[in-house]
């Protein structure tokens, strides 16, 4: 089985007011690519959902907002019309109907025949490898298996676009990176155009060829995994996406001088600069190698490496990783060197 070519879809100012006057967006832009994944990555409220169903077709846009596939405005059209696929944390599956019935549904809806439906259902289930589940009940299934019916009764009618809520919240640990794994791996053969919602950092660097971190309606940051991990556009990314290392100070003549030292950064001056860098962009030397010095004040070890807690004047504190081989003392003073490629200025 083969998706129809996955669509380019552009959100142009889409805004989203809701009729007890709840502004869940503010008018954004957004483009998603033919054929890639981006994920909606954001804490609870900051109107990943509500925009991934404006995208739908779940939900219309204030006034001014247009939704196009592939160019062509959808605005004025319900789902049914848009042919995407959506999953749901809560799987959304007919519970008393069998898993082949469950993914032909939408075959049936668009009126494909009987054996037809059944042979295209029988193949997507294959293809996800849960053809052996064909006649059992849903209520029959784990909730991995629930979700793999889910996904294929999504896949089915061969969507534009497949649209994804937090399809892996509902299962335990083990079994959310397993079936991320896969999901990761169907996405790509089949080079469907997906957004995937998201509140878990970890999901999202791992299925993301894009990441649109979102806010309080809005966009705080688009970009790749690597850019928004490495170059956070500010505090609120950084935070939201994992430790970060932070020195204040300021940009003069292609340094960044803070009370450790001095770090060589690329662009204009600013009189107030703040440093973001993640541990593992940071590499520890003996001080008169380094730009910046600091006082080791904890070493953990942790097998393959050692966390290292540094100290600097002000209160700074800073983590960092070192090779398990390495001595360090606490008390000591050592220096600080960053990968230029993995430093952000805010
Ligand atoms: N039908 C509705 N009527 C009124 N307010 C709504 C409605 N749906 C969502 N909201 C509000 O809009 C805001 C955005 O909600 P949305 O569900 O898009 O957030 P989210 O980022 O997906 O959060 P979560 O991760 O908790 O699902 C929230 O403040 C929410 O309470």
């Amino acid at each position: 089985m083969t998706a129809a070519s996955g669509a380019a879809i552009t959100v142009s100012g889409c805004g989203k007011t809701f009729a007890d006057g709840t502004r869940a967006l503010t008018p954004l832009d957004l483009k998603v690519r033919a054929g890639e994944t981006l994920v909606l990555l954001g804490p609870s409220g900051c109107g990943k959902t509500t925009l991934l169903r404006l995208i739908a077709g779940l939900e219309t846009p204030d006034a001014g907002g247009r939704i196009l596939f592939d160019g062509v405005d959808v605005t004025a059209l319900p789902i049914e019309k848009r042919n995407v696929g959506m999953v749901f944390q809560s799987y959304a599956l007919f519970p008393n109907m069998s898993v082949v019935d469950n993914v032909a549904y939408g075959l049936r809806v668009r009126g494909v025949g009987p054996a037809e439906r059944r042979a295209q259902a029988a193949g997507v289930l294959e293809m996800m490898r849960i053809g052996q589940l064909s006649e059992r009940r849903i209520d029959q299934l784990s909730g991995g298996q629930r979700q793999r019916v889910a996904l294929a009764r999504a896949l089915a009618v061969r969507p534009r676009a497949i649209l994804l809520d937090e399809p892996l919240t509902a299962l335990d640990a083990a079994l959310r990176e397993h079936l991320r794994g896969e999901i990761d791996a169907l996405l790509r053969r089949l080079a469907i155009t997906a957004v995937y919602v998201t509140h878990d950092q970890a999901e999202a660097l791992a299925l993301g060829d894009r990441i649109v971190v979102m806010r309080n309606g809005a966009i705080a940051q688009v970009g790749t995994p690597r850019e928004v991990y490495f170059q956070p556009a500010d505090d609120f990314v950084a935070d939201f996406v994992g430790i970060t290392n932070r020195l204040d100070g300021a940009v003069k003549g292609g340094r960044f001088a803070t009370e450790a030292g001095i770090v060589p950064v690329a662009g204009p001056d600013r009189p107030v600069a703040r440093l973001l860098f993640r541990p593992e962009a940071a590499r520890l030397c003996p001080p008169p190698e380094a730009g910046l010095v600091f006082e080791v004040r904890q070493v953990e070890f942790q097998g393959a490496r050692q966390r290292v807690i540094l100290a600097g004047t002000g209160g700074v504190r800073i983590v960092a990783e070192a090779p398990a081989d390495m001595l360090l003392a606490p008390g000591a003073a050592v220096g600080l060197i960053l990968d230029p490629a993995r430093i952000a200025l805010v």
